[in-house]
């Protein structure tokens, strides 16, 4: 288990982190998230034991984690930290890198290893190749693979995914979060990017201005949003004013995503389109009810200024009034 318990840290006197708490147990994956600049990578960095903290005390599995000022080479035993620079030797071979730090006694075994971590990364056919020679995306994908060599029992990610194209990423994503659970390694992913948190994040940290808010469990957290800033870190959401879709003059909002609300010809809370974006799928639609912007999703394109009604499911209202 992962504890940290009360720390603050400030660089030179800018204080970044202030009073953080919370504990992960073993094999969980948690994402950090929290807008640029509000200590996500600090802490990953202090958990890994590269920045001493000011105050408060961290542990893992109970052994207490010192810091750079008590370790020669900085950086836990168990652990391993890939940062958003990725520490390769660009001169020797994907191959050679993925296994730097791997015993040569057994030379079977460690080639062994390493196929096992080309697969997983999808970087089989660069075995050989030399580092100097990838892409900034492939560079990523061996430093994943260097950063699993070792079997560690704490990863911590730091944007793991950000320079890899969509098709990979999906694959090494799942790839990737499928042999951590299986080999019960307990991640950290510090990520702006919904798809890493929604879909492999048993539970999600949400940090601001150095603050712990929230830790909670992914989707629960991600349906029950307790404020405006926690559901906008998962993508676009509205903040409504309850009188506009009920009877109520109350003056009370709830926060309701795009796909909640449907258009409905019959309703007669009625929203003018300013623009419509293809997203693929589906177009998010731009509009303009009681003077304030809203995004709602639409299977079609709809023009502007077009009038259209619009309505969010009874139960949503009902759910959300209540946060
Ligand atoms: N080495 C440093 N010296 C001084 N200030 C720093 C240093 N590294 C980061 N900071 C500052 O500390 C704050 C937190 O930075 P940090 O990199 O932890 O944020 P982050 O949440 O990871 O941001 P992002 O999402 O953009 O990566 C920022 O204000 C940053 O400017």
């Amino acid at each position: 288990m992962l504890k940290v318990d009360n720390i603050s840290f400030a660089y030179d006197k800018l204080p970044v982190l202030k009073n953080v708490s919370f504990t992960i147990e073993k094999g969980r994956h948690i994402a950090l998230i929290g807008a640029s600049g509000c200590g996500k990578s600090t802490l990953l960095k202090i958990i890994y034991g590269l920045l001493h903290v000011q105050e408060g005390e961290l542990s893992w599995d109970g052994t207490k984690i010192l810091g750079p000022h008590f370790n020669l080479v900085p950086g836990e035993e168990n652990m391993k930290y890939l940062s958003q620079g990725f520490e390769l030797q660009s001169y020797r071979s994907v191959a050679e890198n993925i296994g730097q730090y791997l015993s040569n006694f057994q030379p079977e075994l460690k080639q062994g290893r390493v196929h096992e971590l080309l697969d997983i990364v999808e970087m089989s056919d660069f075995a050989n190749t030399k580092v100097e020679n990838l892409s900034g995306g492939q560079k990523q994908r061996v430093a994943l693979a260097k950063a699993l060599a070792k079997r560690p029992e704490l990863l911590l990610l730091d944007e793991p995914f950000g320079n890899i194209d969509n098709f990979r990423r999906s694959s090494l994503r799942r790839n990737l979060f499928r042999y951590l659970k299986r080999n019960k390694i307990t991640s950290i992913t510090a990520t702006h990017d919904k798809t890493d948190i929604l879909s492999f994040a048993d539970q999600t940290i949400v940090i601001r201005q150095g603050e712990i808010l929230t830790q909670e469990d992914t989707i629960t957290l991600y349906q029950n949003p307790t404020d405006y800033y926690i559901a906008s870190l998962f993508g676009e959401v509205n903040e409504i004013q309850l009188s506009s879709f009920t009877t109520s003059d109350s003056q009370d909002t709830i926060l309701v995503y795009p796909h909640e609300i449907e258009v409905n010809p019959n309703s007669m809370t009625k929203a003018r389109v300013k623009n419509a974006y293809f997203n693929g799928g589906y177009y998010l639609i731009e509009a303009v009810l009681d003077n304030t912007i809203l995004f709602f999703n639409h299977h079609s394109k709809l023009i502007a200024p077009k009038m259209v009604g619009i309505t969010i499911p009874e139960e949503i209202i009902e759910k959300r009034k209540q946060i």
